[in-house]
């Protein structure tokens, strides 16, 4: 579905995606898993044409490149940074009303209101949600654009267990639809349980886990497990 090759970011000189190669087909569910500051949603940001300079190919479906079909590229893909891009002027209802239309969505109006129980707040402004009310909204988003490709980037933040395990059965709905899925997170129950496949983001590139039977946690140590450990007794 999407394919990226020899992606390079840098921000001025500071080099933070180098020669990445890395595609994702319809039914996966990525998980992108690094420390703070690595890139990952420098990443995200990319593959969406969010960073004015950026070198390498991002293509869908073998034929739709970003340079020269931007617009079309972009209709493929639903990505929202984080609930600070929501209005804080608009109600919930209003957000989704407009990104349905949009989307050019057949997404209900009433299944998304219905998917992480918001319709009982649904005419309130976002200026007035709780953190975790807001990224309610954000998820309800990605619902109702019914876009083939879904970008999270930290989905879970501020979600109580509840709605925690309603983004978990979303995701799975999805995946079975054909969509193809990139979550960021750090995570790693979440990603162990929900992802279909983990990738690290390490020193500019992916490294894919190649055996998933693998503890997430052993092998993120591995890679970014701080040298020696924390001596508390000194
Ligand atoms: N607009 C920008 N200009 C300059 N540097 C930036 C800009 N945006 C991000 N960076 C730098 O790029 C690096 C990667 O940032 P990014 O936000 O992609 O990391 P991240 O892996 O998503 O982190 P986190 O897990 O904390 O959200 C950081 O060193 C950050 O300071």
């Amino acid at each position: 579905m999407l394919t990226v090759h020899n992606l390079t970011v840098n921000y001025k000189k500071q080099s933070i995606l180098t020669q990445l190669d890395f595609s994702i087909e319809g039914s996966e569910v990525v998980g992108l898993v690094a420390p703070n500051g690595t890139g990952k949603t420098t990443l995200l940001k990319s593959l969406v044409g969010l960073l004015p300079r950026l070198d390498g190919t991002l293509t869908i479906d073998e034929t739709i490149e970003l340079a020269n079909q931007r617009e079309k590229y972009l209709k493929q893909i639903f990505f929202l940074e984080s609930a600070q891009n929501l209005y804080p002027d608009l109600t919930v209802k209003q957000h989704l009303e407009m990104t349905k239309e949009l989307w050019h969505s057949t997404i209900l109006l009433s299944e998304t209101l219905a998917l992480f129980q918001i319709a009982s707040f649904q005419d309130m402004k976002v200026r007035n949600l709780s953190l975790g009310m807001k990224q309610q909204l954000l998820l309800s988003l990605y619902c109702i654009s019914d876009a083939h490709l879904l970008f999270f980037d930290e989905p879970l933040n501020g979600l109580d267990p509840t709605n925690t395990q309603l983004f978990n059965s979303f995701i799975k709905k999805l995946a079975k639809q054909n969509k193809a899925i990139i979550m960021s997170s750090h995570n790693l129950e979440s990603v162990a349980a929900l992802c279909t496949r983990v990738v690290f983001l390490h020193d500019g590139k992916l490294v894919e886990l190649s055996d998933t039977s693998d503890s997430l946690q052993e092998k993120y140590n591995d890679l970014f497990g701080v040298p020696g450990g924390f001596d508390y007794e000194n």
